[in-house]
């Protein structure tokens, strides 16, 4: 048994997460915690509310309510809707915490200690029609990197280059919308990431099996221009982590927060704390090197626009505290889902919301497509004839309809029990040797987090189970060979039970279905499939399951491409 710890990227607050979040972040983390605690592994899933800077103040001013409520509210919304999705964190915490304010805290104290926060008296973009600072993300205005009309002032999300409001061409309020904006003076505390460089590029280096897309990322920011540039990590808010503490090696931070990507990534150390302190368990054996985390492995997860902060900044904190603080091993990151031929966007409105999702279909329907279309290689694109497509033929024809054929004919022919004990004939011994090649196939893909290699493969071997029964052909044999018959169809209810255990991670609630219908809990790995193969004696009796997965009609699917055309309210 392994320890592994697992993080995904923190969803802002200020808003339902859209699907391109959820399978850019913690969708396959979820998938991936699964898996590992279905081979056994003991597994520490961390997610959080992102809940500081200024777009939650903004969102709270416009819905009418303290801050600090509306983050609250909010944060009980995405936990409610994470829970139906099935996502499986071991907590998921809030950055708003405590138990952050504190840790946040402690390594801006430690890092200052060890010489890596300066202070620097800096122009900053003051909006007069607006009376007050502009956070960077308040800032818009042409990317100078890429053309990309809609940059925001911290970061252009075509391009991912990290900006500074005074890079953009063509600035303006995102507030107000004015262009009167002037450069006054403000004091700011800076992370020194450049006094960190040569460390951060061996340390890159030596990930030679981290996706392309995490470390070409990283090396952009670390050798591109004049390459990896100190960071402000300071604003000018009152929604935060205060900068002003007791011990702090600085003065004149008053009125001053953490910039929410400092506070943010300590959140998953923080939010492991918060677990602790809710569970009595023991947070420091996953994140000290000194308490017992020596043998956690860490894996984080994220959409490409996070890499930035998770392969430089966030290592920065850690690897510059001097402290034995777990860095992580692995980051998987991707690239964006696009939605109908443009992009999906939580300010526009623009796409399908989580909780809209879950009114039309089950979570399954939507983790299986989601997954088995994961934005891994290059962007990705979510359409409605995709979607009805992969659903009614991978779902309801492949997996749905081996259920149900083989327990409605066990049914009307033997009765609801296991009608003889598993006997490998020829047939069945052909297809425990593809099968047993397609499962080591599975778990290497999901070994090595290949989302949408993972899918297929599992696919392969529904697909494997579905031609054997075809070929089996148990309604014409019962005719002539009883006894072949039953041993045809308890071995064909075997295999279904083994594809609960092997699909949980992907379709949780039908995995439950299948093993509920089986009677059955053992939910173990099958690490000997000739054992595994006769989990369900003769004589076992199980129920026949509702139908696990229904098809998308055209008619839905032309209602709902309308229905999600246009602006969410
Ligand atoms: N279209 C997308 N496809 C895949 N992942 C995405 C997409 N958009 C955002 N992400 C990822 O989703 C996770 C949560 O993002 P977050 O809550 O910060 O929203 P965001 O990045 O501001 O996106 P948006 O502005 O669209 O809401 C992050 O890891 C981010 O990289
Ligand atoms: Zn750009």
């Amino acid at each position: 048994m392994a320890r592994h710890l697992i993080t995904s990227a923190i969803p802002y607050i200020n808003g339902i997460k859209h699907l391109g979040n959820l399978v850019g972040s913690q969708l396959p983390a979820d998938l991936y915690a699964r898996y590992l605690r279905g081979r056994g592994h003991d597994v520490m899933f961390i997610c959080a509310t992102d809940e500081h800077g200024t777009p939650a103040e903004l969102a709270a001013a416009k819905a009418g309510k303290p801050v600090a409520d509306y983050c609250a509210e909010m944060h009980d919304v995405q936990a409610e809707i994470a829970a139906g999705f099935r996502l499986s964190f071991d907590h998921f915490g809030r950055s708003s915490s405590p138990q952050n304010h504190a840790l946040t805290q402690h390594f801006a104290r430690v890092l200052g200690e060890q010489g890596l926060i300066r202070e620097v008296t800096e122009k900053q973009m003051y909006s007069v029609a607006d009376g007050r600072f502009l956070p960077d993300r308040y800032i818009e205005g042409t990317c100078p990197n890429c053309g990309y009309t809609s940059a925001r002032g911290d970061q252009c999300d075509n391009c991912t280059k990290q900006l500074d409001p005074v890079d953009l061409i063509n600035p303006h309020s995102v507030i107000s919308g004015s262009t009167d904006l002037e450069m006054r003076e403000t004091k700011h505390l800076f992370l020194r990431q450049s006094a960190m460089k040569a460390k951060l590029a061996d340390w890159i280096d030596s990930k030679t099996d981290w996706p392309v897309l995490t470390t070409s990322i990283a090396r952009k920011w670390l050798f591109d221009g004049e390459g990896l540039q100190d960071r402000g990590i300071t604003r000018d808010l009152s929604w935060g982590v205060p900068a002003q503490f007791e011990g702090a090696p600085w003065a004149g931070m008053e009125g001053k927060v953490f910039y929410v990507w400092f506070d943010a990534p300590i959140e998953y150390i923080a939010g492991t704390q918060e677990w602790a302190d809710a569970t009595g368990g023991d947070w420091a054996r996953w994140w000290r090197t000194d308490k017992g985390a020596e043998d956690v492995t860490y894996t984080q997860f994220m959409g490409k626009d996070n890499v930035p902060f998770h392969t430089l900044g966030f290592p920065v904190t850690i690897l510059g505290s001097g402290e034995p603080w777990k860095l992580v091993d692995y980051i998987k990151s991707f690239n964006y889902l696009n939605y109908d031929g443009g992009q999906f966007s939580t300010s526009r409105g623009r796409g399908v919301f989580m909780d809209q999702a879950l009114s039309i279909l089950p979570a399954d329907y939507w983790r299986w497509w989601l997954l088995s279309h994961a934005p891994e290689s290059a962007d990705a694109e979510f359409t409605w004839e995709n979607f009805q497509s992969s659903v009614n033929k991978d779902l309801a024809d492949v997996l749905g309809n081996l259920v149900s054929r083989v327990t409605k004919f066990c049914n009307a022919k033997f009765g609801l029990e296991v009608p003889s004990e598993v006997v490998l004939g020829e047939r069945e011994t052909a297809l425990m040797a593809q099968f047993s090649e397609g499962l080591a196939a599975y778990v290497k893909a999901m070994d090595a987090i290949q989302v949408r290699r993972s899918a297929e493969e599992l696919r392969a071997l529904w697909v494997l189970g579905n031609e054997y029964l075809q070929a089996a052909a148990p309604w014409s044999v019962v005719k002539t060979d009883e006894a072949a018959a039953r041993g045809i169809i308890a071995f064909a209810l075997n295999l279904i039970r083994l594809y609960a255990v092997l699909s949980r991670p992907f379709i949780p609630d039908a995995a439950q279905a299948i093993m509920t219908a089986l009677d059955c809990e053992d939910w173990s790995w099958p690490e000997d499939l000739d054992t595994a193969i006769r989990a369900l004696p003769a004589g076992h009796r199980f129920t026949v399951p509702e139908n696990l997965f229904r098809k998308i009609t055209d008619e839905e699917r032309e209602d709902w491409a309308k229905r999600f055309a246009g602006r969410r309210d």
